[in-house]
């Protein structure tokens, strides 16, 4: 019998099977390696080589766990997945398969507060009881939700603090109605929502991008989807960007079907992920939400997957397994044979292409829902109407939002910058503060009162005095982040009610809940945030949306800055006027010229695509032709080096295919490790994963050397 045994670095091997023991492929086992016992999957034989071992010498499997057995489309989609991204399949199969699968449902023992004080509070123990007032958890998620580590609340459940209660793992989730409490779909909304309702009852793989303008009821016509799903009694999955900001849809989903989808995200405690995973692998889950690391489970009886925001760059994954979610979940789309919709205002040029071809059926949603019309967008020529010194905003902008708050309106200010201030700049000596990890500045954090580092977490207090050169008072921070616009704003409009709205702020999902409620009851007048207010969210009485520095994403120059900053732009100036109340929005720009500003002050789409897809068709860039890039790591500086120079003389040659590097990396430096790139980019028919597995079959590299094959990469630091 083939298996894969979980085992980084090992192939599959054969076992034998013991007399009176079934296996299929699919099945998980546990089978001896060496002096051990590791779990393992039975895989289909004839797509996976093992070393040749006489059938006598092979050792049998130990046991078949107890686990439903990954059905064969799973598989094909782990095949394909494995295959295309270059990764370990064993990987692959460990998404399908978190650990909670392999625990036994009835065997949670969790703790809660509830005995004696311990005798000795030592901070550490202090901090944890402070933090798990009303919490639950086994030791390992108290440890995670306290900060502390396992050995502290091992130490409080020794002193009888933390007392102990058998949980059952097997609670069902509850079933959404899906005629709990259907909308009046407007006559364009309908249409579209009847072809979907039509796909998931065919049953036949289609894939579709669901086009439609901010605030048009994408979301209410996919429902729509997951309606008919749940009435064919199975399961649909809706994929959203990141979990944290669902609050203000989980709330929508409710309305709409009476109860909570499941929600699958990394912050379920050890009981609800087991319950979780069960209730999906037998069906009981019938919709379920999650990010990208709910794609690769085991549904018992998936009938439809839904892409929320498909145009989201966190799709991709960017460590381990290097996948694009939104690309999985169409291939497993045509595993199962079921429809993927793609929904977004603005979908991403691989996506539009594949949709002009007709290999994605096309719907479109062109009007906002309710006779909203979409905003007036007007470019500030930064040019020619500059901020005061050492401001930021242009006087129209400042005039604009003092008309709105006159008007009692909200106003949204877009800067896609965390933090206060990027850099941090000696005026004496001219040092910069960087990262002693990175090879990126230390970005102020002025409400927490630190620098931080973006790449690594890296923190540490904002100085007194200069690092290099010790002259005091010298540290100048250096443009603006949110929290400084937010700071400029105060000053103007010191009564208006301000919230800063970024990862920093909106840490969980109940303070995303908390911030919606804010906004919605009219108790803020100016919202100041990055990307992560113009995910989705729908306020009436928003009427002004500023955008700081649309020029922030002309720059940085990969293959998809533009559409990216296109995307970013169009989103967040789709917060504006969603109610009866027009809506503004003001670019500020010192590139009025620039042919991405004119299209967006022009609302002119499809001329701005058309260039950007010419463009890409001409350098043979994606979709039109493929990249690869691998990227060279190690803490040791001349190994990084010498392992990307091998690596440079050993690269594949082909006709159509083209190896850019070795170069130092942008982000030459990350968490201490010296990085080295190399770029491939392959003509769309050649076998592009079967070149970059013989390219690394072919070169011995040290072990302190690590090498990452990001296969359609959108990361180019
Ligand atoms: N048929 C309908 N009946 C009642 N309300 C609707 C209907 N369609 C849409 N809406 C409401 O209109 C608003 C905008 O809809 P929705 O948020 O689904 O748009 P969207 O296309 O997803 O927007 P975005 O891309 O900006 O997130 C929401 O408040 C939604 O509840
Ligand atoms: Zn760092």
């Amino acid at each position: 019998m083939r298996i894969i045994p979980f085992q980084h670095g090992l192939g599959a091997l054969d076992y034998a099977v013991p007399a009176g023991m079934v296996l299929a492929a699919g099945d998980a086992v546990e089978v001896p390696l060496g002096p051990r016992r590791i779990i393992g999957v039975v895989w289909d034989a004839e797509r996976l080589a093992a070393p040749d071992v006489p059938a006598a010498r092979l050792r049998p499997v130990i046991a078949r766990l107890d686990l439903p057995p990954l059905a064969e489309p799973l598989r094909r989609l782990i095949d394909w997945t494995a295959d295309y991204y270059v990764a370990p399949l064993q990987s692959v199969v460990r998404m399908a398969w978190p650990s909670v699968a392999f625990l036994s449902p009835r065997e949670f023992t969790e703790y809660r507060l509830g005995g004696p004080l311990p005798k000795r509070l030592t901070p550490e123990r202090a901090q944890a009881l402070e933090k798990l007032e009303g919490r639950q958890g086994t030791a390992r998620d108290l440890a995670r939700m306290a900060g502390v580590s396992d050995a502290v609340i091992r130490g409080l459940v020794g002193a009888g603090t933390l007392i102990a209660e058998k949980v059952s793992g097997d609670a069902s989730p509850p079933v959404p109605d899906p005629d709990f409490a259907p909308p009046a779909l407007s006559a364009e909304q309908r249409d579209v929502a009847d072809e979907l309702i039509a796909a998931v009852s065919a049953g036949q793989f289609a894939p579709m991008l669901l086009e439609g303008v901010t605030g048009s009821g994408k979301t209410e016509v996919y429902f729509e989807a997951v309606a008919e799903a749940i009435r064919v009694q199975g399961q649909a999955l809706v994929m959203v960007p990141e979990i944290a900001l669902t609050a203000p849809w989980l709330a929508r989903f409710a309305a709409r079907f009476g109860c909570q989808p499941l929600a699958w995200h990394s912050d379920l405690k050890t009981s609800e992920r087991r319950a979780a995973w069960a209730a999906i692998a037998d069906g009981r889950a019938r919709v379920v939400v999650g990010a990208r690391s709910a794609l690769f489970l085991p549904y018992a009886n998936l009938k439809t997957i839904i892409v929320d925001e498909a145009h989201e760059a966190s799709f991709k994954q960017e460590e381990g397994v290097h996948y694009h979610a939104r690309d999985v979940a169409v291939m497993r789309g045509r595993m199962e044979a079921l429809p993927v919709v793609l929904a977004t205002a603005t979908p991403a040029i691989e996506t539009q292409v594949l949709a002009s071809r007709g290999t994605y059926r096309h719907l479109h949603l062109p009007g906002r829902f309710g006779g909203a019309e979409l905003p007036d967008v007007q470019l500030v020529d930064m040019t020619r109407h500059p901020p005061a010194r050492g401001q930021f905003l242009s006087p129209l902008v400042v005039a604009a939002l003092d008309q709105t708050l006159a008007k009692g309106e909200q106003s949204l200010l877009f800067l896609n910058r965390r933090g206060y201030a990027p850099l941090t700049l000696c005026r004496t000596c001219g040092h910069r503060i960087q990262c002693p990890n990175c090879t990126a500045w230390m970005v102020e954090h002025r409400l927490s009162r630190r620098l931080a580092c973006h790449h690594c977490g890296h923190q540490m207090p904002v100085p007194d005095a200069c690092p290099e050169c010790g002259a005091a008072d010298s540290l100048a921070a250096c443009g603006p982040g949110v929290e400084r616009i937010g700071e400029e704003v105060r000053r103007l409009f010191p009564a208006a009610r301000t919230a800063i709205v970024t990862s920093d702020t909106i840490t969980s999902p109940a303070r995303a809940a908390a911030l919606v409620q804010a906004v919605a009851a009219g108790a803020v007048d100016i919202i100041i945030g990055t990307q992560m207010v113009t995910k989705g969210y729908h306020f009436p009485d928003l009427t002004l949306v500023g955008i700081v520095d649309a020029d922030l994403g002309l720059s940085g120059g990969d293959l998809r800055a533009g559409e990216r900053c296109w995307q970013q732009i169009v989103q967040a100036s789709g917060r504006a006027g969603r109610g009866e109340k027009p809506g503004r929005v003001l670019i500020q720009t010192h590139q009025p010229g620039a042919a991405l500003m004119q299209a967006l002050a022009k609302g002119d789409a499809d001329g701005f695509f058309a260039a950007e897809i010419a463009a890409r068709r001409d350098l043979g860039l994606p979709p039109f032709g493929r990249l690869a890039a691998l990227v060279i790591s190690s803490e040791d500086a001349a190994a990084a080096k010498a392992a990307a120079d091998t690596l440079g003389d050993a690269a594949p040659r082909a006709d159509g295919l083209m190896v850019l590097g070795p170069a130092p990396a942008p982000l030459a430096m990350l968490r201490g490790r010296h990085r080295h790139r190399l770029l491939v980019q392959a003509r769309r028919d050649l076998p592009l994963p079967a070149i970059l597995r013989g390219w690394l079959a072919g070169v011995a590299l040290p072990s302190s050397v690590r090498v990452v094959v990001d296969v359609d990469p959108y990361s180019f630091v």
